[in-house]
């Protein structure tokens, strides 16, 4: 946001209380994709498979974490101060706050503006769990700092973060248990997300479902998690059961911004009840993705840098959780869509019918198309790679395709992408094949000379 505008040639002032790059740099997206793809190697290697013999990897956890680190020094230039200061923002490193409807108060300087935009992000939300406030837990801001592999991992939560995290630490060899007070992977298609939860199970993930945690106790080494099933005792905690939009100490009440469930009230152009103050990211309260917060950030650079104000559109955003299987979504899943419409239709197809599926060894794998009137409303894969092969149907979301033009679009063989051409080929077909007008018309066609 701040680089865009300060590119089309607004002034700028960038306040930052932290390390620069955000949440999604320093103690998420980056730092637990570099540790998932490590976990991989190990999988690999451990599993061999198609003719090749697995064996025990070697795992140096510091080596891991080393390449944890590395990752995020290697994207960190991008966010960087100086290159911010480079592209002419003024970049404060402060705390920031609203003194009044249109000043900050940042670090003992007073900022007044024409516009403001918060783009505070989130924190980790603790639960009250009776016990949890007086034992050691680690959350997304302190699990990349480990320096040695827990020995057995209990997971709270089993949503996105507990479940990467979960397949990625079991992966390098630790005993997991997630323990999930509802459904793990909740939010998704359940049969795309049993397809990734059975992944996890097999590979000696324990999740136990429906399972409230009712106390929990310990000290360093030795943590308790209880619950109506019984206890689970492990060496280290991670607390992943959702995040809360950074909004405390922000002075907004000193500025006249409402807030709703502890996100900023925003409109559908982002902007807040004061006018000169708009909202992106995960305090917007509206999704917790970074390409969710670039897209809000496109949508407020529109309004402020050229007086072309956007509505925001929630339809066409995809998501990733990167288990392996990775489980993508674009669209609505089937149960939000018949809560919808009732003429809706739903194409399964599942991955092991697709050749190159078939060559690599994958069995496991669906895609879920919901489909209304010929047009795509939305598209789930549980597959290996789920979310590269998500692009095509966040594609055809954006630009409202219909499924003739995925059917008509010509993918390369063999790929796992062809998923998607096959699914829609399984919506053309019966309106094709055994079409007593598409008979009458080719037997017309050949009596022709
Ligand atoms: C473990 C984990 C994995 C994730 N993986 C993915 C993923 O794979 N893909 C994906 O799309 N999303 C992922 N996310 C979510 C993603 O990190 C967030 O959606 C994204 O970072 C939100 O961006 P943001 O700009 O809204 O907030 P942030 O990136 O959190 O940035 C907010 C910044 O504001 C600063 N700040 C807060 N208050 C103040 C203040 N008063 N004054 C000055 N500065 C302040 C903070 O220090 C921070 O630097 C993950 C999150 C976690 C925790
Ligand atoms: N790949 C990605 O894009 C990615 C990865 C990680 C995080 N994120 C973002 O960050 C957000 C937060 O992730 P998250 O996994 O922390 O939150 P979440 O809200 O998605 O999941 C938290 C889970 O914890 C469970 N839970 C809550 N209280 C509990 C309790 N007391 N005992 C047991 N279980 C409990 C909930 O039922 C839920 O399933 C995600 O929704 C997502 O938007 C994205």
């Amino acid at each position: 946001m701040a680089s865009g505008a300060a590119q089309m040639g607004a002034r700028v002032v960038l306040i930052e209380a932290d390390k620069m790059g955000g949440d999604c740099l320093n103690s998420g997206c980056v730092p637990s994709k570099a540790l998932i793809a490590a976990a991989q190697r190990a999988h690999t290697f451990r599993h061999g498979g198609l003719g090749t013999a697995g064996s025990a990897p070697q795992v140096d956890f510091p080596a891991v974490m080393a390449h944890v680190r590395a990752t995020i020094a290697a994207i960190a230039p991008h966010d960087s101060q100086e290159r911010f200061e480079g592209l002419g923002v003024r970049v404060i490193r402060a705390r920031a706050r609203f003194a009044s409807d249109r000043e900050i108060e940042a670090g003992g300087q007073q900022i007044r503006a024409r516009r403001f935009v918060i783009a505070t992000g989130s924190r980790p939300a603790i639960p009250p769990i009776p016990g949890l406030a007086n034992t050691p837990y680690l959350t997304n801001e302190t699990i990349f700092g480990l320096d040695a592999l827990p020995r057995h991992l209990i997971v709270l939560g089993g949503g996105p973060i507990g479940i990467e995290l979960a397949q990625a630490f079991r992966r390098l060899g630790a005993e997991v248990t997630v323990i999930e007070a509802a459904s793990a992977l909740g939010r998704e298609d359940p049969d795309l997300a049993q397809v990734a939860l059975a992944g996890l199970r097999a590979e000696g993930v324990e999740i136990r479902e429906k399972a409230p945690a009712l106390e929990i106790c310990g000290s360093a080494g030795a943590v308790e998690v209880k619950t109506e099933a019984g206890t689970i005792r492990g060496s280290h905690l991670l607390v992943a059961t959702g995040r809360t939009p950074a909004t405390e100490d922000l002075g907004l009440d000193h500025a006249g911004i409402e807030t709703h469930d502890g996100a900023v009230k925003v409109d559908a152009h982002l902007r807040s009840s004061n006018r000169r103050v708009y909202a992106v990211g995960d305090v917007a309260g509206r999704g917790q993705f970074t390409h969710l917060a670039g897209y809000h950030a496109g949508i407020v650079l529109r309004a402020l840098a050229l007086g072309l104000p956007a509505r925001l559109r929630s339809d066409h955003i995809p998501r990733v959780t990167y288990s392996d299987p990775e489980i993508a979504q674009v669209g609505l899943t089937e149960a939000e869509a018949r809560a919808l419409w009732p003429d809706i239709e739903v194409i399964r197809t599942p991955l092991a019918g697709n050749d190159r599926a078939r060559a690599e060894g994958i069995d496991a794998g669906l895609l879920k198309l919901v489909i209304r009137r010929g047009r795509p409303l939305g598209a789930g894969i549980a597959a290996p790679g789920a979310g590269e092969m998500i692009a095509f149907w966040a594609l055809a979301l954006a630009a409202r395709h219909k499924l003739s033009a995925i059917a008509g679009t010509v993918l390369p063989y063999p790929t796992l992408s062809e998923i998607s051409k096959s699914a829609a080929g399984t919506y053309f077909s019966p309106k094709l094949f055994a079409n007593p007008w598409i008979e009458r018309m080719v037997r017309l066609v050949q009596r022709l000379p």
